[in-house]
């Protein structure tokens, strides 16, 4: 079966889905331009550590391009401020994932590598459409290779084979990334393989990238499932022993293990380490920030109240999504979009190169020498 995609895009053209009104209305928009790169992404239109790599790389793959065409480029250095400037404002978009910041420091280095010989525009923007390009088919390889790699690793980990079921939180299947998904990549692995009893997903406030996305999800391809609340997971484990893995997504992973994660995270880690299940995160290497030694350094995103004080997504008579408020009006509100969970809370850390653990006694991870 398909999965669904979020991310649309011939040579000079990208189309992007608008994951604000999902589940119920599929509405692509088109990506012209950095300007509507960065607003696709700081709206949360486009979300997923991933997907905003990729679809801020893609909108200066679509605006470089055009401008080629339509002959604005006047001289190579022209071309260079053009591309160098428009990276340093996507970066601008949404602070915490990493692979975004990733993406910015390679192409400047590729700008930097080709100018050199670069005798016209095409010299310098040809190079960084085809580099925008590749990453849509890395990430899909990559997310496989999690996949694989998480499903045996959880099926050898846990205490009963026969009889996996796993919570995950948040959403990173194929609306978070190029296709197929992290965590929940890991999910559609077990599936294939007749591994998975059930997948239990968390709502996740506010945005509810679990009860709109990952739900979705889950139904489209015919994953047995069930949606919960965030208050309700320790409830499930104590209750359900099948569930003996919790599988999240990471939005940037410090070179201890610390990860940043969605809002939630840290306390399911917690709540698995109380009932004694694996606590597994899922990343591509692209997410991994070796230059930060913990996760204390990591900057976390606080989104606005209306965020948070309304439901966004709500279905209303007339078929159209909307927010509407639920809370008070007047209340105060504090709207952190992740928490970083502590290594020695981390099961392992699955990525496309293999699997991270911690070495015996030890609270931390070594990803340095894991990626070297
Ligand atoms: C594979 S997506 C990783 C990560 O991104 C999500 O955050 P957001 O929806 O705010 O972009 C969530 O934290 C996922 O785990």
């Amino acid at each position: 079966t398909r999965t669904l995609e979020a991310i649309q895009y011939t040579r000079g053209n990208l189309q992007i889905l608008n994951q604000l009104a999902l589940p119920h209305e599929t509405i692509f928009e088109p990506v012209i331009n950095v300007q509507d790169g960065h607003a696709a992404i700081k709206t949360m239109k486009t979300r997923g550590a991933p997907a905003i790599a990729i679809v801020a790389a893609l909108s200066l793959a679509v605006d470089a391009y055009a401008r080629l065409e339509k002959n604005e480029f006047k001289t190579v250095e022209e071309t260079k401020e053009f591309l160098l400037s428009s990276l340093e404002y996507l970066k601008t978009s949404r602070p915490t994932a990493v692979n975004l910041f990733d993406t910015a420091a390679k192409f400047t280095a590729l700008v930097d590598k080709v100018q050199g010989e670069a005798k016209e525009p095409k010299d310098l923007v040809q190079p960084i459409i085809e580099a925008a390009e590749k990453m849509l088919i890395d990430d899909v390889q990559d997310n496989k290779n999690i996949g694989k790699h998480g499903a045996e690793y959880i099926v050898n980990n846990v205490r009963d084979k026969s009889n996996i079921s796993v919570l995950t939180h948040c959403n990173t299947g194929s609306l978070a990334t190029a296709g197929w998904g992290t965590a929940l990549g890991i999910v559609r692995d077990l599936h294939r393989n007749n591994q998975l009893k059930h997948a239990f997903c968390t709502e996740t406030r506010p945005y509810n990238q679990g009860s709109r996305l990952t739900a979705y999800e889950l139904v489209y391809e015919s994953i047995p499932s069930t949606l919960i609340c965030d208050s309700m997971a320790s409830a499930l484990l104590r209750l359900n022993p099948s569930v003996q893995a919790i599988i999240v997504g990471a939005d940037r992973v410090a070179a201890n293990g610390d990860t940043a994660n969605k809002i939630g995270t840290y306390q399911l880690a917690i709540t698995a380490k109380h009932h004694g299940i694996l606590f597994v995160v899922a990343a591509p290497s692209t997410s991994i920030d070796l230059s930060m030694e913990s996760g204390k350094e990591i900057v976390i995103e606080e989104r606005p109240a209306n965020e948070l004080v309304t439901t966004t997504g709500v279905l209303l008579d007339n078929n159209q999504s909307t927010a509407v408020r639920t809370a008070a009006q007047g209340i105060n509100v504090w709207n952190p979009s992740f928490d970083v969970t502590p290594s020695e809370l981390i099961s392992a850390i699955v990525t496309e190169k293999g699997v991270a653990v911690k070495q015996p006694g030890l609270n931390e991870f070594d990803l340095k020498s894991f990626l070297s």
